[in-house]
């Protein structure tokens, strides 16, 4: 009976001209929450506009990352060939995949599910550049608020259950493999870890983010189903909540005044335009966001000039924060068993999943300059292709020079994330027309120090191999085939400058194109309420505000600015 439940809102019967209190553009990570958030109110009329369907069935399955990556529930953006970075997922000349989730969710609908919520250090750095509002004990309440943690060790732990929410809409918990053997040696990375300083915790979203752990993930248990946005925040139906499908807003409407009155957008082929008597909201992502702003007229008045738009405000639309990660593979065991191991536990639907996260430092010890997204395959995986190709996107030679060690070994795999880059990016339009996509440059390593960082960072990983099993085994680190490294020296300075410039490609945590004020470097378009500045009624919320990147994943902030600003909004009109 539960599979038979009504899972989304149905589609609102709307032909254009309706008038709303608020309009939402886009229905993801912060989308869904804001529209969910705000219908709570009863006498206030939401519309929702999202550009996609539903979320497709393998949505709901942990994993399944590669194949939704290449599905209808992605804009199937491109990254920019910036030349530098990324070179071993190049393919035919095209540029990397830039990771977009497409539909009700959005890309918490697609992403990999990894529960992060960073350091208080990066709220508070937000604060003090002039963000009034931010700081980690002002934040807090707003990450607990949508979290339900499904975890009796945590809930059953003085220290760390006030850390939690047991009620929340968001099903949280962390992962662990069923796999028995994978469960012993992911036990053996998080002991390795420790022993090359990185201690072993429980909790990295508790008292302390340093240290490595089990990863959390947005899914349930027992039963392991995605808890995206829209499964969690969507109500199956609300009166006042109306949810408007395949339809995309090309435009905010903003009038002499400069206040946004409503959207205009196309649905069923036809341009409609619908009013919003309050405030519109835009939610429509990293890349889309400042694409709308733009095509409203909101941007720097020489990109709207060469697109022949009316300028409403000058601001410095566009600025991208992205950050790299290159995995680092170190052959374990040689296994006896081969093929036989699969016999009694392979199951085709178990699909490649960080196992473990941690966050460490070299230098600044204030907060985490890395992250690590811990993996482990067994030989002669399955899993090898959906990960390396499919997920990671790296090219036949780097994935059949895996596949090779793989054969023969077990593999761990540590992705190393340079959480907080030198370098940044841009994203820019070159028409606003709704196939029109953005052009993206990550600007990946444009900063020498970030490549600098990151050879560190490689470097200090390899001290894995100096651990108590890594040396029983004789672990080695995996020389993947880079043709364009092979003449350096292995594991020389430079041959780990070349390595990370070769298979070091953004992640998809892409922020701070309409960036919130002050802080970072990312902008100033918005204020700290998330206003867009200059124009009245319209706020964006989504990973495009970030005024820089927290030491997470950004589905957990971005829901969080989501949570924070409908209470704002609640409390502005006296509602709560
Ligand atoms: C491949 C990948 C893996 C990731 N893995 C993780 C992870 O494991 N953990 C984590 O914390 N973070 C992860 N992230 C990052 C995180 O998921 C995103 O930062 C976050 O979901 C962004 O939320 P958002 O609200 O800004 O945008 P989105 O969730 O992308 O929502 C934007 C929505 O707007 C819609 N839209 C866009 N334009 C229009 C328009 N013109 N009209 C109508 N609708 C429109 C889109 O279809 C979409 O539904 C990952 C990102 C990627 C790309």
């Amino acid at each position: 009976a539960e599979e038979d439940a009504p899972r989304w809102p149905p589609n609102a019967c709307l032909s254009g001209g309706e008038v709303f209190d608020f309009i939402v553009v886009g229905a993801g990570s912060a989308g869904a929450v804001m529209a969910s958030r705000l219908s709570e109110v009863s006498e206030w009329r939401v519309l929702l506009l999202e550009a996609g369907g539903d979320p497709p069935e393998a949505s709901r399955v942990p994993g399944r990352v590669g194949e939704l990556r290449h599905s209808a529930s992605e804009w199937g953006y491109r990254r920019a060939d910036d030349g530098v970075s990324a070179r071993a997922q190049r393919r035919a000349g095209a540029g990397a995949a830039a990771g977009a989730g497409r539909g009700l969710g959005g890309t918490s609908a697609v992403n990999h599910m990894i529960y992060t919520r960073g350091h208080p250090e990066d709220y508070n750095s937000w604060e003090r550049d002039g963000l009034s509002g931010w700081s980690w004990d002002q934040v807090r309440p707003y990450f607990l608020k949508s979290e339900h943690l499904q975890d009796d060790v945590i809930m059953n732990s003085k220290t760390l259950s006030p850390h939690h929410n047991y009620t929340g809409p968001m099903r949280v918990t962390r992962e662990r493999t069923s796999d028995a053997n994978s469960k012993h040696k992911v036990n053996i990375l998080l002991d390795a870890m420790n022993d090359i300083g990185i201690k072993r915790i429980v909790d990295y979203n508790g008292p302390d983010q340093f240290g490595i752990s089990h990863a959390y993930s947005t899914h349930s248990r027992p039963r392991a189903e995605r808890s995206s946005t829209a499964q969690a925040f969507l109500p199956a139906a609300r009166a006042n909540l109306h949810v408007l499908r395949h339809t995309t807003a090309t435009r905010i409407l903003i009038n002499i005044y400069h206040a946004a009155v409503g959207v205009e957008a196309v649905l069923n082929n036809r341009t409609v335009r619908f009013y919003a008597s309050v405030e519109v909201i835009c939610s429509a992502g990293v890349y889309n966001s400042p694409k709308l702003l733009l095509a409203s007229g909101v941007g720097r008045e020489s990109e709207l000039e060469a697109l022949g738009l009316y300028p409403v405000a000058e601001l410095p639309v566009g600025h991208l924060l992205e950050r790299p990660a290159a995995p680092l593979l170190l052959a374990g065991a040689p296994s006896r068993h081969h093929y036989s191991t699969y016999l009694p536990t392979y199951s085709p639907d178990y699909l490649p999943y960080p196992e473990t996260i941690g966050f460490f430092s070299i230098n600044d010890h204030s907060r985490p300059e890395f992250e690590i997204i811990g993996l482990y395959f067994n030989q002669s995986s399955p899993l090898i292709i959906p990960y390396f190709n499919n997920t990671l996107c790296y090219n036949d030679e780097v994935v059949f020079s895996i596949l090779e060690k793989n054969y023969e070994h077990e593999l761990f795999v540590v992705n190393i994330v340079l959480l907080h880059p030198k370098s940044t990016g841009r994203v820019e339009i070159t028409g606003v027309g709704v196939d029109d996509a953005p052009v993206i440059h990550t600007g990946l390593f444009s900063d020498r120090e970030d490549l600098v960082t990151m050879r560190e960072g490689l470097k200090h990983m390899v001290r894995l191999t100096e651990t108590e099993y890594f040396k029983d085994v004789r672990s080695e680190v995996v020389r993947v085939r880079l043709p364009r490294c092979e003449h350096l020296e292995f594991m020389s300075d430079e041959y780990w400058e070349c390595y990370a410039l070769e298979l070091g490609a953004a992640t998809g945590d892409a922020g701070g194109s309409c960036g919130a004020g002050g802080a970072g470097g990312a902008g100033g378009v918005l204020d700290a309420a998330l206003r867009v500045r200059g124009v009245r009624r319209l706020r964006v919320v989504d990973a495009s505000a970030l005024p820089a990147l927290p030491s997470a994943n950004l589905n957990a902030p971005v829901i969080m600015m989501a949570e924070k600003i409908t209470d704002e909004i609640k409390k502005e009109y006296n509602k709560i």
